[in-house]
C-alpha cells in the first residue's frame, strides 16, 4: 500500500472564548491555572465557587441539544460473537456491522472479563490520580509516543481553553510500561489490557467479517499481532459549573476501536443523527467506538464516531478507555478488496499509523480534522 505525505500545519479549530462572568474567588482561580498541572487540584481549592475563564468553553445552541437516545443503542453480546454455531455467529456478525454503520458505536456485554478486575482498575486509576502531584509529575510525557504521560487537559502548552480532565495514557502492547506506583497498579493494568486486547481482537474479526473481508483480513493487514494498545484513564473532578466547563471536546478517536469502561459515573455523548446522545450503559459492559483507522479501512462506510465527555458537579467520573490500532508501521487505507467489490474509489489516501499520530498532534483538539487531511 502506498503512503503519501500530509500537510501538517496546525489547523485546529479551537476557537478563544469569550470570559464569562466570575464571581468572588476568580481572581484566586486565574491564578492558580497559570500554574496548574492538574485540573484536581484546582477543583479541590477549599472555597471555590466559579471555575477560571481558561476553563469555559463556549457552548452554541446545537451544542447543548443533547437527549437520551430515542433509539437503542445496539447491544452485542459477545458470548454469541465467539460461540461456535455458525448461525448465531453470523446473526451477530450482521448485527455489529449494522451497529458499526448506523452508530459507530455500540455496547458490549457478556465479554467475559472479569467484573472484579474491571473494578480493580478503575481503583487503581484512582489511586494514581490520587498520588502527590510531585510524584504524578514524574510522568509528564511531552510526546504522543512517550510510553507514559500524565497530564491535563489535552495540551496546555499551546490551549486556550483547557478541559477539565487530568489524564493518564500508557503504551500496554506491544511492549508494556506501567508506572511503579501505586501498589498492586502495574498487575492490574496487565491483567487487564491482556483481557481487553482479546476482546478487542475478537471484535475486529467479527467487522472484518461484516464489511464481506475474510475474519483475519484486518488483523493481518494491520499487523494487529504487534498492534500498539494504549490505556487512557480520564479523570474528571466534580466541577462546580459544569454548565461551563468541558471534561473532553469533541474529538473522534485516531484507533481502530477504542474499549471504554467507567466508575459507574456517566458522561460520555456521541453524535447520532446530527444531535448529541447521552450514553448510559449496563453495568460491566463495555463502550466501544469505531476509531479512525477503521473508516480509512472501511472506505468510510463505517464512521469513526464524534464524542466528548461532560462533567457534574456531584462526583469524580473516571473513565479507562482502551485504545486499539494497528502496528506503529502499518500503512493504513481502504482495503483493496473492499474497493474492487464494491467499484468504488478510494476515499482516503495510505497513511503510517505512526504519522497519523503525530499528525494529530500537531492538530490538537480537534480529532476529526486529522480524517479531513487524509480524505481524497
Ligand atoms: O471519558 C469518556 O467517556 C471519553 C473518553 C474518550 O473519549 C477518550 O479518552 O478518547
Ligand atoms: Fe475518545
Amino acid at each position: 500500500m502506498k503512503s503519501y505525505p500530509i500537510n501538517t500545519s496546525n489547523n485546529s479549530s479551537c476557537q478563544p472564548c469569550a470570559s464569562l462572568s466570575l464571581s468572588l474567588s476568580a481572581p484566586m482561580a486565574e491564578t492558580l491555572s497559570s500554574r496548574v498541572t492538574s485540573v484536581k487540584k484546582i477543583a479541590e481549592t477549599p472555597g471555590l465557587t466559579t471555575i477560571p475563564s481558561t476553563y469555559t468553553f463556549t457552548f452554541n445552541s446545537h451544542d447543548q441539544v443533547v437527549s437520551d437516545t430515542e433509539e437503542p443503542v445496539p447491544v452485542i453480546d459477545y458470548s454469541l460473537l465467539i460461540s461456535n454455531n455458525p448461525h448465531q455467529r453470523s446473526k451477530i456478525v450482521h448485527h455489529l456491522g449494522k451497529a458499526c454503520q448506523e452508530w459507530g458505536f455500540f455496547m458490549v456485554i457478556n465479554h467475559g472479563v472479569p467484573e472484579r478486575l474491571m473494578r480493580s482498575m478503575t481503583d487503581s486509576c484512582r489511586e494514581f490520580f490520587d498520588l502527590p502531584e510531585v510524584e504524578k509529575q514524574e510522568y509528564e510525557g511531552k510526546h504522543v509516543l512517550d510510553p507514559i504521560r500524565c497530564g491535563t487537559s489535552f495540551n496546555t502548552s499551546v490551549e486556550k481553553i483547557f478541559s477539565w480532565r487530568d489524564f493518564l495514557k500508557i503504551f500496554v502492547h506491544p511492549v508494556f510500561h506501567s508506572p511503579s506506583k501505586p501498589a498492586g497498579f502495574r498487575e492490574n493494568l496487565l491483567e487487564y489490557s491482556k483481557r481487553v486486547r482479546e476482546v478487542a481482537r475478537e471484535l475486529v474479526k467479527g467487522i472484518s467479517e461484516s464489511l464481506g473481508l475474510e475474519a483475519n483480513y484486518i488483523d493481518k493487514a494491520l499487523n494487529l499481532e504487534q498492534g500498539l494498545q494504549i490505556s487512557i484513564a480520564n479523570y474528571y473532578p466534580p466541577c462546580t459549573q459544569p454548565e461551563l466547563a468541558m471534561g473532553l471536546p469533541s474529538h473522534s478517536d485516531h484507533d481502530l476501536l477504542t474499549i471504554l469502561i467507567q466508575n459507574g459515573v456517566t458522561g460520555l455523548q456521541v453524535q447520532h443523527k446530527g444531535k448529541w446522545v447521552n450514553l448510559n450503559c449496563y453495568p460491566n459492559s463495555f463502550l466501544v467506538n469505531i476509531g479512525d483507522q477503521l473508516e480509512i479501512l472501511s472506505n468510510g462506510k463505517y464512521k469513526s464516531v464524534v464524542h466528548r465527555a461532560v462533567v457534574n458537579k456531584e462526583a469524580a467520573r473516571i473513565s479507562i478507555a482502551m485504545f486499539h490500532g494497528p502496528s506503529l508501521d502499518s500503512v493504513v487505507s481502504p482495503a483493496p478488496e473492499l474497493l474492487d467489490r464494491e467499484g468504488s474509489a478510494p476515499a482516503y489516501i495510505g497513511i503510517k499509523y505512526k504519522q497519523y499520530l503525530e499528525f494529530q498532534q500537531s492538530n490538537k483538539l480537534d480529532g476529526k480534522s486529522c480524517l479531513d487531511q487524509v480524505r481524497i
